[in-house]
């Protein structure tokens, strides 16, 4: 009860500060990332003048405010023993999980049946089904808890029936690209030899799913040999997924009662125990720096990436990020936004919920903030943007 008291004085204090735009402080509490957060306060310090004295919660960077909030969110938390693991989020997040059971029996049925049938599909009908599950997990992007503030934003009706309804508003398509590289490293690559896709995990619950269903689905087709998930070392952005939320999914799905989802939980069970999945934690993930910044920030991380055939980066914050955060022109080339950040071929999968999109054709961005106001930030369009060898 002391501790629980603790985090909420120190929750309420924080609360107090970003309402009252109070300067933004260093934090206090050791931790992994403490130094590396305190010298970017201080660089986004020395970006001011003078007489603008200290960063503040109205007048800085939205992208480093925001990833600021969650940070001490958690630094509250870790001030409290012994809830110091505690995860604030967990709840909401399962609760996602539990309230989109309908569509992921739906889903997990899909993919059982497809994959007793994948062997003998023709090359057209296997890119039909990639397609098909890309698309599922792009909408799945639809469902994070930041954006609702927390309320309940599952996904209650089968989305494969949606698929077709919701293509007009994919605003850039670059599946092809995807599927020219890994049918290509499927046909040009020798016995032995790995074939690896990279996923930067977004939320947990239903978009978790529609990644796994994904990466399941790029084994059992041959399109991959193994697959490197990236997930979260703090609570962050509300329904981001952890190590933990990671797990507890899997063990959920391996539980279940319908026949189709559990069997999708022992196969990826036993994935991650033959370590054909590998999850990955690092303190890069919960910093405020750009991507463009990883290769000095976090080296060992960035080297990891290269080793991927394709990494496939999920959700809006990874865009954002991805590109600065920056107020580009809508028709920017979306290489160019990226800031000399090229690790290996990469694809954002991000349904649009920040003021920030690139690589659109010219008026294209024009004529949408014409006829629709909030197409930005409301979810509703999407992205498969690609960046790489054509
Ligand atoms: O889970 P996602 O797709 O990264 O969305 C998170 C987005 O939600 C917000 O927290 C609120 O709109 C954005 O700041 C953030 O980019
Ligand atoms: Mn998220």
């Amino acid at each position: 009860m002391e501790a629980e008291k603790k985090a909420i004085s120190l929750l309420s204090k924080l609360r107090n500060e970003l309402q009252t735009d109070k300067p933004i402080i260093p934090l206090v509490e050791k931790f992994v990332d403490t130094d590396i957060w305190n010298q970017y306060l201080e660089y986004q310090q020395s970006l001011l003048n003078e007489s603008d004295g200290k960063p503040r919660w109205f007048h800085s960077p939205w992208l480093f405010v925001e990833c600021y909030m969650y940070r001490r969110i958690h630094e509250a938390i870790i001030q409290s023993p012994p809830i110091d693991d505690f995860d604030v989020f967990k709840e909401s997040k399962d609760q996602n999980f539990f309230e989109s059971q309908e569509s992921i029996i739906a889903l997990c049925t899909h993919l059982q049946q497809l994959l007793r049938a994948v062997e003998d599909l023709e090359e057209n009908q296997l890119k039909n089904e990639f397609f098909k599950l890309l698309q599922i997990s792009l909408w799945g992007n639809k469902c994070d808890l930041s954006l609702s503030g927390g309320e309940s934003s599952s996904q209650k009706t089968n989305v494969i029936n949606s698929l077709e309804d919701l293509k007009p508003f994919i605003l850039v398509d670059d599946t092809e690209h995807l599927w020219t590289l890994l049918s290509n490293c499927k046909k040009t690559r020798e016995k032995a030899s790995v074939v690896r896709v990279d996923i930067v995990l977004d939320n947990s619950g239903f978009e978790l799913v529609t990644d796994l269903i994904l990466a399941n689905f790029l084994l059992s087709s041959k399109l991959a040999t193994e697959i490197h998930f990236y997930g979260k070392t703090i609570p962050w952005f509300v329904s981001d997924t952890t190590v933990h939320d990671f797990n507890w999914l899997i063990e959920q799905v391996k539980h279940s009662n319908h026949k189709w989802v559990s069997t999708c939980g022992a196969d990826w069970e036993s994935l991650i125990k033959t370590g054909r999945w590998v999850y990955h934690d690092h303190i890069f993930w919960t910093l405020p720096h750009e991507y463009c910044a990883m290769s000095q920030v976090a080296p060992d991380l960035y080297t990891e990436l290269q080793k991927a055939h394709l990494i496939l980066f999920k959700g809006d914050l990874n865009y954002r990020k991805l590109t600065g955060d920056r107020k580009w022109e809508f028709s920017v080339p979306f290489h160019q936004a990226l800031n000399g950040f090229h690790p290996a071929p990469l694809c954002s999968i991000r349904t649009l919920k920040a003021e920030i999109q690139v690589g659109l054709q010219p008026g294209q961005g024009e004529q949408l903030m014409a006829s629709e106001p909030d197409w930005l930030t409301a979810g509703k369009y999407g992205v498969f943007q690609y960046d790489g060898p054509l």
